[in-house]
């Protein structure tokens, strides 16, 4: 699902973020990706959304070369990509519901087909009670699972989470991280960006660890 290889990524300061950094990540897998402020999980990221583009070697992202990408494929190529930020950025003057309905209103989906798709997203996450409500009246992990069902909710292949659980206390972690476990059983490929060590400690799964921009370690043990 997400293949790097050699990737640099050199900004125009001449700060290097990654440095010839290769790995693969299949289908249906949930990988961390850790490394100290700085290290380039950020940059990584936004490769994988062409936020930027590399400075030399490849990304693949369901087997298309993000490089030789047109135009015209880069918004759907978007849309493949859920992403799910650390501090939420829901809008705090719309309901649950118009916070998830966002993405599909923005494709001109009929608004029919948005109200089923925004509740079978609220339904996941377990928030279908509070699809009236605004943000700033739900608790923390709630306002995640808000950010999370907005992300599902064109059905991406692929999750990519920026310190997800952030602001979480372990407990919500928790319910954060069985969310991703239930995406990922049906299909999704999840990649999860955290300081978290005692969260990924506990999960048990592949940890690609970035240092300097570079891949350092990549596997279960950490
Ligand atoms: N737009 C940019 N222009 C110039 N340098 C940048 C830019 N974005 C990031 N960098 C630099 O690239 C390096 C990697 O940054 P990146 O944000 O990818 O790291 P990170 O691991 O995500 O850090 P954090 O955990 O603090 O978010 C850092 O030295 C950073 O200062």
């Amino acid at each position: 699902m997400i293949e790097f290889h050699d990737v640099c990524k050199r900004y125009a300061t001449g700060q290097e973020a990654l440095n010839k950094v290769s790995f693969t990540v299949e289908e249906q897998e949930i990988v961390f990706l850790t490394g100290h402020s700085g290290a380039g999980k950020s940059t990584l990221m936004k490769l994988i959304m062409l936020m930027e583009k590399p400075t030399s070697g490849q990304v693949m992202i369901g087997g298309r070369n993000l490089g030789r990408l047109g135009k015209s494929h880069i918004p759907y190529h978007r849309r493949q990509v859920g992403v799910v930020f650390q501090n939420h950025q829901l809008l705090f003057d719309r309901t649950v519901f118009d916070n998830v309905a966002l993405p599909l209103q923005i494709c001109g989906i009929h608004h029919r087909e948005v109200a089923r798709r925004v509740r079978a997203s609220l339904d996941k996450v377990g928030l279908l009670n509070k699809e009236t409500a605004y943000p700033v009246s739900l608790s923390g992990g709630e306002q995640q699972r808000v950010g999370i069902a907005r992300a599902v909710v064109n059905k991406p292949p692929l999750l990519l989470a920026d310190e997800p659980t952030g602001n979480l206390d372990p407990e919500l972690s928790a319910e954060i991280m069985e969310l991703f476990r239930q995406f990922s059983e049906v299909g999704v490929t999840v990649m999860i960006a955290s300081h978290d060590v005692e969260l990924i400690k506990r999960m048990h799964r592949r940890v690609l660890t970035l240092e300097g921009g570079q891949l350092i370690h990549d596997g279960v043990v950490w």
